[in-house]
């Protein structure tokens, strides 16, 4: 066959993948038009699940890998729940019959709220009237007017925050919110004409694209930055001079529209750059029972103390989660705030119903903004322990932590430090979160001879929190040299922390949880897995994450196992050897110099402001 040929055969596999396509979405909506006579939710993930195992397990057969065949699968069942969802609300909130939906949006052809409104409103498959506004201000008095059916409106981006000026604009209109999108924030570099980037002499931008950008331009010499009001206006400008040596900021669609293409794309500093928009219109919605619903409400609660946490605690009561608090000042009362709750949940049901007559007590203020379909799919993930079951089993697969499969001991390389070579490693732990004393904590540490600052960053706080924790703990073992370890209890943790540490702490009780072994024995920084109750266990857990590809593990002894049977893990193991250590200060240095003869690596120890046995500690191994 010629490359014309393959290429024919080609065109013609894609022809009958999107036939195939469309005929799955026609039979999700007569799923959901059942769904709707015999009531049931939308979404159901264990059927999901079910299929997304069996499309792993047939695509492993046919040699597709089972990465790519679920993210194809999760776009794809990510569309018909979406479609589903789309087709009930349709059913619950006949539209006007107007021949065209018209929308208000902020900045010109091209602008990102542009795409966001496009993106939203395509769903309607009706031809769109756009009303380009200069303001948020011009945006609420079009839909308010009654000149446009839609207004999109950005929220809040993941690296700026909050955009308190629509906030502010909400507190009076007396708009709806209809429903929420999501847009991800990609900055290329457009141009109009066929040229490299060393051509570019000027650069037409929006000031905000260009500080998210700062990194990438300042690696271009000699710019020639010219401000625009709009993304859009630069775009327009460099579309109308089409020359090799101009060029604009803005999205890849939005430069389509321009007749733009990109020449350089994901320029922002910050990779993961996301707007979340809103959309308001005059009526409000209902939304189906049968799917996640989200409502927005606005509340004042007086200054008296613990009035917002009573506030709060009414959600809790009736079981209803909060996704998003923010607060801003109300305009004409000094130091007086309006609350922005979102919650994740149906405006009509029981629940809320009730606590909006509770918070209506107890307020001084209250008022939904809205309840409209929360537009997040998150995918369904398959179990480890069943992805594993789709896996041919391998023959003969060597027991990766004996002395047999690597006769010599593993070197754990943490941060600057080796567990495994020649002196021992000091771990210092700290038992709680020691707040604004961390540093001085870390100063003493690095002071007694301690190399590993081992903190739990995210133990009974929520992910936020944790996350903030994680930098401080980096920050701090940067600053005073000293290598970082943390906890990790989940996959999502794992991923966090493997940013921001050189060690993770895996306990015990990981041996259960599939998830987590998996994401720790695939992500690339060092692990520490603690030895439970029978080790004999551990070690195939240490199997299991050797398997996925991590080799840098090293097992923690916390419950002090009689030398003998250290003696014995080490003869059949190569990974190295922890030993949380207590005692007093005279007892240790004895003990820490019999374990190291015995092949005991490192060392762990609770730490304290008043305690220096650490120090004592290391002057007996250092010696
Ligand atoms: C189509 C259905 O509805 C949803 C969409 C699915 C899909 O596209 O495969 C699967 C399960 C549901 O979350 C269904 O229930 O079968």
């Amino acid at each position: 066959m010629n490359l014309d040929d393959i290429r024919n055969n080609i065109t013609r596999l894609d022809q009958e993948l999107l036939s195939l396509l469309a005929q799955r979405k026609t039979l999700s909506l007569d799923v959901a038009r059942s769904k709707l006579e015999n009531p049931r939710p939308i979404r159901d993930q264990e059927r999901e699940q079910a299929l997304l195992v069996d499309l792993v397990s047939q695509g492993r057969q046919l040699g597709l890998d089972a990465h790519f065949v679920t993210r194809i699968f999760h776009t794809i069942i990510e569309d018909s729940v979406l479609s589903q969802q789309a087709l009930l609300q349709d059913l619950l909130n006949p539209r006007d019959s107007v021949p065209a939906i018209s929308v208000a949006f902020l900045g010109l052809k091209g602008s990102y709220s542009n795409m966001a409104a496009r993106k939203y409103l395509s769903r309607f498959q009706a031809p769109l009237i756009e009303h380009n506004c200069e303001s948020f201000q011009q945006i609420f008095e079009t839909v308010e007017s009654g000149q446009a059916q839609y207004g999109i409106l950005p929220i809040e981006n993941t690296s700026s925050g909050a955009i308190n000026d629509v906030f502010d604009l909400m507190q009076h209109t007396r708009l709806s919110i209809v429903g929420e999108l999501t847009q991800p924030i990609e900055h290329c570099l457009l141009v109009a004409t066929d040229t490299r980037v060393e051509q570019i002499k000027t650069l037409y931008t929006h000031s905000q694209p260009y500080q998210q950008c700062s990194q990438y331009l300042s690696r271009l010499a000699d710019l020639d930055v010219k401000f625009c009001a709009a993304s859009s206006n630069a775009m327009e400008q460099v579309a109308r001079l089409s020359r090799p040596d101009v060029a604009a900021l803005g999205s890849a669609d939005g430069g389509a529209l321009h007749g733009l293409v990109p020449l350089v794309e994901g320029l922002a500093n910050q990779k993961q750059n996301m707007t979340r928009f809103i959309v308001v219109a005059r009526k409000p919605i209902e939304v189906a029972e049968q799917i996640p619903a989200k409502t927005s409400f606005i509340m004042s609660t007086g200054q008296q103390s613990g009035a917002l946490v009573e506030a709060l605690l009414v959600l809790r009561n009736h079981g209803i989660t909060m996704t998003r608090l923010e607060s801003r000042p109300i305009i004409g009362n000094p130091w007086e705030e309006m609350f922005y709750v979102d919650v994740a949940a149906n405006a009509n049901s029981g629940d809320m119903q009730s606590a909006m007559k509770e918070l209506g007590n107890i307020t001084r203020f209250i008022k939904v903004m809205g309840c409209y379909p929360s537009a997040e799919v998150s995918p369904t993930r398959i179990p480890a322990r069943l992805l594993n079951k789709t896996q041919t089993p391998k023959q003969n697969e060597p027991v990766r932590y004996s002395r047999h499969y690597k006769a010599d001991n593993t070197r754990v390389q943490v941060g600057p430090f080796t567990l495994g070579g020649d002196e021992p490693l000091l771990i210092a732990e700290l038992e709680s979160w020691p707040g604004s004393q961390l540093d001085e904590l870390a100063r003493s540490i690095k002071e007694q001879g301690g190399q590993v600052l081992a903190l739990d960053c995210f133990t009974d706080v929520g992910t936020e929190l944790g996350l903030d924790r994680l930098q401080q703990l980096h920050a701090t073992a940067e600053r005073f040299d000293l290598a970082a370890m943390t906890r990790v209890t989940n996959a999502e943790q794992v991923h966090k922390a493997a940013e921001q540490v050189d060690w993770l702490l895996l306990d015990a009780k990981a041996s259960s949880n599939d998830e987590l072994l998996s994401a720790a024995g695939r992500c690339t920084r060092p692990l520490l897995l603690e030895l439970a109750e029978e080790p004999e266990h551990s070690l195939k857990v240490a199997q299991h994450i050797l398997q996925q590809g991590n080799q840098q593990l090293a097992l923690l002894d916390s419950q002090a196992l009689p030398l003998s049977s250290l003696l014995e893990l080490s003869s059949r193991t190569h990974l190295p050897l922890v030993s949380r250590l207590s005692g007093d200060a005279t007892t240790l240095p004895r003990l820490g110099d019999a374990l190291h003869a015995a092949g005991v690596s490192g060392f762990s120890i609770a730490v304290t402001d008043s305690n220096r046995t650490l120090e004592q500690l290391a002057q007996s191994l250092y010696r």
